[in-house]
């Protein structure tokens, strides 16, 4: 597959190797503040990064296993959604469904974050909807084996 070129701006004197492996789909993101994330609540944590992808690309923003296993600390619109026309900072909303709060330093990873195509479609208005087996079968209709 051809690579797409992703440029990556790094605020606060955070250089790019600390975020990325040469070659990687993806990256590990890291919080630019401190910040607490109280047991039960959800808070929005900058990274200080800022992207520039080609049109037809977009950033996926996905939880860390870790710290859904060891905290119960995800991320809550997962996969947050940065589009390519975005140039603003890069937030991560977390939410915290752990017993005990969760204290985020600056330079720690809280998310991580991949590079997709979009495929690019049409949409075009239709009164009726060719036929499948399926049909509107959904949520479990086909039993638990
Ligand atoms: O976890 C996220 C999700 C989004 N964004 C940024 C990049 C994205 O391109 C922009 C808009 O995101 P989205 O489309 O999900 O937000 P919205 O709530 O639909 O707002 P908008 O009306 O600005 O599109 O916000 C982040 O920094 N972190």
């Amino acid at each position: 597959m051809e690579k797409m070129t992703v440029k990556v701006k790094a605020a606060g004197g955070v250089t790019l190797p600390a975020y990325a492996t040469p070659g990687s789909s993806g990256m590990d993101i890291r919080a630019n503040e401190a910040a607490v994330i109280k047991a039960g609540e959800r808070g929005c944590v900058g990274t200080g990064l800022y992207l520039e992808m080609p049109e037809g690309c977009e950033a996926q923003v996905r939880p860390r296993s870790g710290l859904a296993l060891k905290h119960g600390v995800t991320v809550l619109n997962t996969p947050g959604t940065i589009d390519s026309d975005y140039r603003g900072e890069i937030r991560v909303i977390l939410a915290n469904f752990g017993k005990e709060d969760f204290k985020i330093e600056p330079g720690d990873r809280i998310a991580q974050m991949v590079f997709a195509a979009v495929t690019q479609v049409e949409l075009e208005a239709a009164a009726e909807l060719g036929d499948t087996e399926r049909a509107a079968g959904g949520f479990g209709s086909t039993g638990k084996r």
